[in-house]
């Protein structure tokens, strides 16, 4: 399950310093209210004190300096301590503790709310400015897991904290009282109140994997169900859905099952308090009035002190428990935030804007997957305005060149130019910005066609959107559709044909009136008609724009100003020399 449980510096603790270091204001807030709700209850419970005296005889007040600071209290603001008095203090005391509870938990829903928004936006950013490279190693149901669920399950480690804060903050006023009552009581509520979570701290741990496991299942469950999904045509097709399901279902069982444990650790956290708590005051019981021959009023009181301290310390393990079970959530979105910000693109508008003047060229480029090497020393010149053809067989490494060219991949040596700009000084962005690019595997959004085009730009009129429709040789059929540009063409385009999808994605990539127009087997899917009027188009768009196209076609060879020849490497072969393997063949 990846790094999540073993790196030592993930705590729980450094969950809780992490999240409070990360909002201090907010902590700030919090930790007040928590303090104040804590004094109010503590205020609540010392009222009784005099209440008691009042019920009993003076002589056998359990605390008589505490009732007296009360009573002094009260009559240096002129009050005397009647019955309806301190009747009246405690439901206030009670009552504001109760406000101060609901204050401090709003403010936790706020702040929980703000810290899934945060951790959301850190990793939709670390996504947007990471390399391809980023991209390739992530299975994208990961990413979508993290920013939906993660995100929403870490977040809640705010009002958690908040919660074991105020918790703890009550747990010391009680034991101060408690120590202002009576030391013996005191130390016997820490006692037993430590026997007890030491007793139940098992069921921490049962709940920290269990979250562990749901962490780790949901992060594989998403990412295999985004993937099937996303094939789930040819599975169909092929009667092949049911090899799916085994492993849906064996991670969807897992997932019941860790659930169900976690579930169980946190119920049996509290059921098993409750007996433990009940029996140490029998114990307490028992001595006290059996054995020293307290007052019974006396062991009243002690015995409240007792069990509210022993409960405090009871509801502690449970914040404790209820953060432990959820902490890996977080660490298994920050690992995805740390991965997408190692592989960070240098920054918007860094380095210099190239202009396409001359050609776009590689220079000596070694490139490899790994130990796959797909380029050596490899030379290519995309002269500025004109149509290159890129040919070659499968796996020869094509789009690995397109791939260099828009700045994807960065070469391992050599290096691409754009006219006598090495991309590496380029900003890579505004290089980007000049590039129309239609991939191999058309991709399109569940949208409407407008949205597919533009891309979401809104500088781009309706008029653009139809030329380039029309350049892309997509405009008589987009006017059949129903409701025409706003038609929604289904996921992924599955409500047009495939030579649709691509002269859509043809048309996205002109929309922008590009400077470098590259095609990555763009007109496979079009008839032969549909392709020459495509072509017709591209290659009318030559002197304005730079044009390179990866082909098998024959029809694309016929129109080129260029054709490229590359051939795989042999992983066998040496390095080769600085003669380009591929060879150049101007076409025309
Ligand atoms: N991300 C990757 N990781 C590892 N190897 C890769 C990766 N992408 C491509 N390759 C390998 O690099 C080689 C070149 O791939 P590339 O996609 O550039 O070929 P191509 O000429 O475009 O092929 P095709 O015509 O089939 O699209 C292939 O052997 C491929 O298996």
């Amino acid at each position: 399950m990846s790094d999540l449980d073993t790196r030592t510096d993930r705590t729980t603790v450094s969950a809780i310093v992490g999240i409070l270091k990360q909002y201090p204001r907010r902590s700030v807030i919090l930790v007040a209210l928590a303090l104040a709700s804590g004094l109010a209850e503590g205020i609540g419970l010392v009222v009784l004190l005099p209440l008691l005296g009042l019920a009993a005889e003076a002589e056998t007040q359990p605390s008589p300096e505490l009732a007296a600071f009360v009573e002094g209290a009260l009559d240096v603001v002129g009050l005397s301590p009647t019955l309806g008095l301190l009747l009246a203090f405690m439901v206030l005391a009670l009552t504001a503790k109760a406000g101060l509870r609901l204050a401090s938990q709003w403010h936790a829903g706020a702040a929980s709310a703000l810290a899934a928004r945060d951790l959301r936006m850190r990793l939709i950013n670390a996504m947007m400015r990471a390399r391809w490279g980023f991209y390739v190693q992530q299975p994208t149901g990961r990413l979508s897991n993290a920013v939906a669920s993660e995100a929403m399950r870490a977040s809640s480690l705010f009002p958690r904290t908040t919660d074991l804060l105020a918790g703890g903050f009550t747990l010391v006023i009680y034991v101060g009282i408690a120590f202002a009552v009576s030391w013996q009581i005191a130390l016997l509520s820490i006692l037993l109140g430590s026997l007890m979570v030491v007793s139940l701290r098992r069921l921490v741990s049962i709940a920290r994997q269990a979250g562990r496991e749901q962490t780790a299942l949901l992060r594989s469950l998403i990412a295999r169900l985004t993937d099937g999904l996303y094939a789930i045509k040819p599975l169909k097709a092929m009667g092949r859905e049911d090899s799916l399901q085994p492993a849906l279902q064996r991670e969807t069982e897992e997932l019941n099952h860790a659930q169900r444990r976690q579930v169980v650790a946190t119920s049996a956290m509290g059921v098993a308090q409750e007996p433990l708590i009940a029996f140490f005051l029998a114990i307490i019981a028992y001595v006290f009035l059996s054995v020293l021959g307290l007052p019974f009023t006396e062991l009243l009181f002690l015995a409240l002190i007792f069990q509210r301290t022993v409960r405090k310390i009871g509801g502690l393990q449970k914040h404790w428990q209820s953060l432990a079970s959820i902490e890996s959530a977080l660490w298994s979105i920050e690992e995805s935030i740390d991965a997408a910000e190692a592989e960070a693109e240098a920054p918007k508008r860094h380095g210099r804007a190239p202009e396409l003047r001359e050609a776009v060229e590689l220079r000596e480029v070694d490139f490899a997957y790994g130990q796959t090497r797909v380029l050596g020393a490899y030379n290519l010149r995309i002269p500025a305005g004109e149509l290159t053809a890129l040919l070659g067989p499968s796996g020869a490494g094509k789009t690995t060149i397109v791939d260099l060219v828009t700045g994807l991949y960065r070469p391992d040596a050599g290096e691409v130019y754009v006219d006598d700009l090495p991309l590496e000084q380029a900003d890579l962005h505004a290089w980007r910005e000049r590039i129309g690019y239609v991939p191999q595997e058309v991709v399109l959004f569940h949208d409407s066609v407008r949205a597919n085009v533009a891309m979401y730009d809104d500088e781009l009129t309706d008029e653009d959107v139809w030329e380039a429709l029309e350049a892309a040789g997509a405009g008589d059929f987009v006017a059949t559709l129903p409701e025409q540009l706003d038609t929604v063409i289904g996921e992924h385009g599955t409500r047009l044909s495939g030579g649709q999808r691509q002269r859509v994605s043809i048309a996205r990539a002109l929309v922008r009136r590009p400077q470098l127009l590259v095609l990555d087997e763009a007109t496979t899917a079009l008839d032969p008609e549909t392709e020459q009027a495509v072509l017709r188009t591209v290659r009318g768009l030559r002197g304005s724009v730079t044009i390179l196209a990866i082909s098998h076609q024959p029809a694309l060879t016929q129109v080129a100003d260029h054709v490229h020849r590359i051939a795989p490497l042999d992983p066998q072969a040496p390095p080769p020399d600085a003669t380009d393997p591929a060879g150049v063949t101007p076409a025309r």
